[in-house]
């Protein structure tokens, strides 16, 4: 019972077996040191202590000497056992341990000095050791005990009766192997205590190495302190998860995926025996078998390592950042405006900066850099041609559109096409300076470059067709620019849903290619009742017939179009294609171009709707004549207007001797005002003429007429002689000799024929009168100005030429001037500008006196 309870537990040995002890050992022994001493072993020497312990509570005063006799035998038989002289060296060494424990502990006896320290470790090692030794002796004579019979004596009891004794044979064997066993675990321990001093030394340099001037506080710590110490910050450097793979000895492979921290570079394979726990089984083994201590410096003697030559720190894997493609504020560059919407240019543009990052796109500009663009471009931003304007909702579509992208040939167009096909080539003479711009050759003879006829490749800018190929590929009503709406009036339209630049191609005109022949047929049946016609001159009298084709059948006719349609030669064959006009097209804006329409019949003439304030008002062709005389006209008055100022010079110098007030204007109007006068004369001399001759014989009719022709001609000559000076010699001239000629043949023409044309031309008289009248009536706006007073002054002047005739003409003038009041009086007075000019064609007319 009391064996049982002696070898239970580790319960804390009474302090007078202690103090017994330590008399053995050493005698300034401290209580509490040995208090401690006892709480960490478990000996058989505490169990005995303890059981003696526990009698002696149980019978304190009953047996006092048997106690303190036990005492000693206890002492004996610890090494009652064994040789003196193994109990002297067990003695010797346990006692040296103990005594350098006890010393190094005690409190009085100053600071131990570093290099004592493991001393201290090694002798708790060795305690330890010690305590398995008598753990094995234990069992040894718990053995022994079984063998000899249950005895019911205390093991002190029998160890001191043993020792009075001669030992048998089996107890000399038994102590054989006591000793022999003894003197292993003496030189294991040994090494230990070499070893473990050793790395105590590697540890203690270390320590100094780091801490070269210690602080009070921190020389007072134990090493067991400084190396946890070490050890909390070689794993504090690991990090709590590698801390714990580190003591769980787990490998790295079996962490889970999910918990792998991502932006740490993972450990290498090298790397991972730093913090990878010990794996050999023997150091294991010593962390079991061992106490907390040597462990501990173990541990330290470890981490010392990893500190010594640390790991270099794990280099974060920063992921990758990727930033958005789209949206509205992606891209912040500064300088760069919004992309081109023409395909051709950000590409040349990209081509330059190739080793820039691929433009991004983006909506609206940084709202730090909106002030800076508003002060650089006029305006905050420019809304994208996909948000601007939507269709509005529940826009119909057409049903009945059979789309196709590409030219087809129907019935006998291909072959003919085919026959007549000649494949026209141009080489492009640009440079990569110029870049097929404007000036570009091609361009001008609406030939597409490609690569087999320009070398500039993507720095061409004259392949409109090929940027339409990129849209489509690309897709998207957004890339092709153009999408189907209903109009009010006009059917279907097209609108564009972003902008393009002057002169872009926007959409091909596609459709099936049909003979002439063939369109008329279908004119006449298919197409029979139609209202739209989706028909346009192609090549070689050939026809796109789009009722199947692109978009661009949909495309209106408007008188004023922002748009035009064009055919190209686009690698030897003909494409229609609609581009922007001049202006350019900005989203949401209906396309045009003007039809030129030719409508077959008239059957055919539609009414146009385009709203265009120089309407022509059909759907027809455009007014080439007109176009040409406007355009003439423009020209005309553009280079007065540039004439103007030399013009002014003359006449400056020239109003000098004109007449005050007269400009070169109103010259103009003279002159045109005279020829005016002159005509009027001579109608009104014409029929004063046909009245005159009504009485008189043919020929004296017809010579009067003449007469009287030539001797209008010569006043209204006299009267134009002071203007021919200052305007132009040619003009008069003609007048002088054409119109009266003219008139003249005409007038003996009249005057050759029977009386019935003389009476059929006097009822038409009034009417020519009337006819007349009306042109004078229209002229007389312009001969307003000369007017009555001036035209008396004309043929005053036109008589102050002849001499002879002035005072004729004045007793005419006076009984003129006493007549004419008015223009139609004027009229009334022509009838006697013959007779005047009878008198002066007899005397002027060199025919006359000839004849
Ligand atoms: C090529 S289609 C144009 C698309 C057509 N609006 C539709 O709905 O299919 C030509 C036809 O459109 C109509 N159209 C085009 N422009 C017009 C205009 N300015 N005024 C009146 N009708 C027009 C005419 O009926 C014409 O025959």
């Amino acid at each position: 019972m009391e064996r049982s309870t002696g070898l239970s537990g580790a319960s804390p040995a009474t302090p007078a077996t202690l103090a017994d002890l330590q008399k053995h050992t050493h005698d300034h022994a401290d209580t509490s040191m040995t208090f401690e001493y006892t709480e960490q072993l478990l000996t058989p020497e505490n169990s005995r202590s303890e059981t003696s312990s526990n009698n002696e509570n149980a019978s304190h005063e009953e047996k006092p000497t048997q106690r303190r006799r036990s005492t000693r035998v206890t002492r004996a038989s610890l090494r009652g056992g064994l040789r003196p002289d193994d109990l002297v060296g067990a003695g010797k060494h346990n006692g040296s341990s103990l005594e350098d424990e006890n010393d190094q502990s005690l409190p009085g006896h100053g600071e131990p000095s570093v290099a004592e320290k493991p001393k201290r470790s090694s002798s708790s090692s060795a305690s330890h050791l010690r305590h398995s030794i008598a753990v094995m002796e234990t069992t040894l004579w718990a053995d022994e005990q079984s063998s000899l019979g249950n005895h019911p004596m205390t093991p002190e009891t029998q160890a001191s009766e043993k020792s009075s004794q001669e030992p048998p044979a089996e107890d000399v064997t038994t102590s054989v192997q006591r000793r022999s066993l003894r003197k292993r675990v003496e030189q294991v321990l040994a090494q230990d205590e070499k070893k473990a001093q050793e790395k105590v030394t590697t540890i203690v340099e270390a320590v100094k190495e780091s801490s070269p001037k210690p602080t009070r506080r921190s020389s007072r710590l134990s090493l067991l302190e400084k190396a946890s110490d070490l050890v909390d910050r070689a794993t504090s450097v690991l990090g709590k998860r590698s801390r714990d793979q580190t003591e769980k000895g787990k490998d790295s492979g079996e962490r889970r995926s999910g918990l792998r921290p991502r932006n740490v570079v993972a450990p290498s394979k090298e790397e991972q025996p730093v913090s990878a726990p010990t794996s050999d089984p023997l150091s294991k083994k010593r962390r079991l078998s061992e106490s907390d201590l040597p462990a501990a410096v173990k541990a330290a003697g470890n981490t010392t390592q990893e500190v010594t030559a640390p790991a270099p720190p794990p280099v974060p894997r920063f992921k990758r950042k990727r930033w958005l493609a789209h949206g509205l504020y992606t891209g912040q560059e500064r300088e760069d405006g919004p992309p081109s919407q023409s395909r051709s240019r950000n590409r040349r543009k990209s081509q330059n900066n190739k080793n820039e990052a691929p433009p991004q796109r983006r909506l609206l500009p940084m709202p730090m850099f909106a002030g800076e663009r508003l002060l650089q471009r006029g305006r905050d931003f420019q809304l994208p041609f996909d948000v601007f304007s939507p269709l509005p909702p529940g826009q119909p579509k057409p049903d009945e559109w059979r789309k196709t992208n590409k030219n087809v040939f129907v019935g006998d167009a291909g072959s003919i096409w085919r026959a007549n096909k000649h494949i026209d080539l141009s080489n492009c003479m640009c440079t990569e300076e110029t870049g097929c711009d404007e000036d570009c050759q091609n361009r001008h003879m609406l030939y597409e470059c490609d690569d087999g006829n320009c070398r500039l490749g993507p720095d061409c800018g004259n392949r409109s067709f090929e940027e339409l190929k990129h849209r489509a590929k690309a897709g998207g009503k957004y890339n092709v620019g153009v999408e189907v709406i209903k109009t009010e009036d006009r059917g279907y339209g097209v609108r564009s849903n972003r902008t393009f630049e002057p002169n872009q191609v926007i959409v091909e005109y596609t459709g099936e290619i049909i003979t002439q022949t063939e369109c008329e047929r279908r004119m006449r049946t298919v197409y029979k009742n139609n209202e739209c016609y989706y028909l346009m001159y192609f090549d070689q009298n050939m026809i796109i017939d789009a009722t199947r084709g692109s978009i661009a059948r949909f495309v209106n006719h408007s008188c004023e179009p922002n748009c035009r349609m064009e055919k190209w030669t686009v690698a030897g064959k003909p494409r229609m294609a609609l581009f922007a006009g001049d202006r350019g097209i900005m989203t949401g804006e209906e396309l045009t171009y003007d039809y030129n329409f030719d409508p077959y019949s008239q059957k055919n003439v539609q009414q146009c709707r385009c709203g265009a304030s120089n309407c022509r008002g059909i759907l027809g062709p455009r007014p080439r004549e007109k176009d040409r005389r406007a355009k003439e006209q423009d020209e005309r008055q553009k280079l007065a207007a540039l004439k103007k100022p030399v013009i002014k010079r003359k006449a400056s110098t020239v109003l000098g001797k004109a007449p005050s007030g007269v400009t070169k204007n109103r010259k103009i109007l003279m002159t045109k005002a005279v020829k005016a006068g002159v005509k009027k004369a001579v109608a009104r001399a014409r029929a004063s003429v046909s009245k005159s001759t009504s009485a008189r014989s043919k020929q004296a009719a017809t010579k009067s007429a003449s007469k009287t022709a030539k001797a209008t001609t010569k006043p209204l000559a006299s009267t134009k002689a002071p203007t021919t000076k200052r305007t132009s010699k040619p003009e008069p001239t003609k007048t002088k000799i054409k119109l009266p000629t003219v008139k003249a043949t005409k007038a003996k023409a009249r005057a050759a024929m029977p009386k019935k044309s003389t009476q059929t031309k006097t009822p038409k008289t009034p009417d020519a009168k009337s006819a007349k009248a009306s042109v004078p009536t229209k002229t007389t706006s312009k001969l307003n100005r000369p007017s009555a007073a001036t035209k008396a002054k004309i043929l005053a002047a036109a008589k102050g030429t002849n001499s002879r005739k002035r005072p004729t003409s004045k007793k005419e003038e006076s009984k003129g001037t006493s007549k004419t009041k008015s223009p139609g009086k004027v009229v009334k007075q022509i009838p006697k500008k013959p007779q005047r000019a009878t008198k002066t064609t007899k005397t002027t007319s060199p025919r006359k006196s000839k004849k």
